[in-house]
């Protein structure tokens, strides 16, 4: 099984519920969207070859497209999953490849560690194949141009098999200036029709030098989603903030 990897680090969890713990980034590539605010074009396409950067080592290795799975399992080994809160297998859009998800995903489990999927939401069938093996999904809502209005109603199933198959789900919307709140109010609908309780984070969109677009009605508009959603926070990009990868 041919897999094609981005790159692969140890780093602060920058984003969503468990901001600041230590997690092993996967990054796979492809992606089957094309946000505005996209921080990570990059890994759209494979390169020839991705950077595998071991904790405390300065220098990472270079390793060819496309992995095989004796490959990746010998380095996911060599990471000391027992170190990390969780692998977060990210993209790109991860889905892209379901059976490299799946495959990196058992075999951390295998060797004691938790699983957290970075995911658009948009791919449901290649998620039910993987769902299994995730313990947490971290499900992004892409507004309008990104996705029509119709992608929500894949999200929302998307995050109904999530809300059952896994221990923890929670929806990310980066925050850009064309955010509005009638915008946030049919997405908190969405979202809460599924569980109300299921957190929904606000992210303000940073640059890569930690600048954060704090949108002016931000903070009124966590205050009107409170009323159909028990727990809206807002977090800006921690990685960002620190400098970090
Ligand atoms: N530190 C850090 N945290 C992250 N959380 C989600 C990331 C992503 O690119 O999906 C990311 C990332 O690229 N770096
Ligand atoms: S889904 Fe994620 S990786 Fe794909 S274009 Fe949008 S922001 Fe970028
Ligand atoms: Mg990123």
């Amino acid at each position: 099984m041919a897999i094609n990897v981005h790159e692969i680090f140890s780093s602060v969890q920058g984003e969503g519920l468990f901001s600041g713990c230590r997690h092993l980034f996967l990054r796979l590539s492809g992606c089957n969207l094309r946000c505005m605010y996209c921080d990570t074009r990059v890994s759209f396409y494979p390169p020839a070859k991705a950077s595998v950067s071991y904790p405390g080592s300065s220098d990472p290795e270079m390793v060819a497209n496309p992995f095989t799975k004796e490959k990746l399992f010998q380095i996911l080994a060599a990471m000391k999953p027992e170190r990390h809160h969780s692998l977060s297998i990210t993209g790109g859009e991860p889905l892209m490849q379901p059976m490299a998800v799946m495959e990196a995903a058992e075999h951390w489990q295998d060797n004691g560690g938790r699983v957290l999927l970075e995911t658009n939401g948009t791919l449901l069938d290649a998620f039910r194949k993987v769902s299994h093996a995730i313990d947490i999904v971290s499900m992004d809502i892409k507004l309008p141009p990104a996705v029509s209005a119709t992608v929500w109603r894949t999200q929302q199933e998307f995050l109904a098999t999530a809300a059952e198959a896994c221990s923890s789900v929670y929806v990310k919307m980066v925050i850009t200036p064309e955010v509005t709140l009638g915008l946030l109010k049919d997405i908190a609908n969405m979202v809460a029709a599924v569980d109300c309780s299921i957190p929904v984070i606000l992210q303000p969109v940073t640059s890569e030098n930690g600048d954060i677009y704090w949108h002016e009605m931000l903070d009124y508009y966590q205050w009107e989603l409170a009323d159909m959603l028990t727990e809206v926070r807002i977090l800006p990009q921690l990685h960002k903030l620190m400098g970090v990868r």
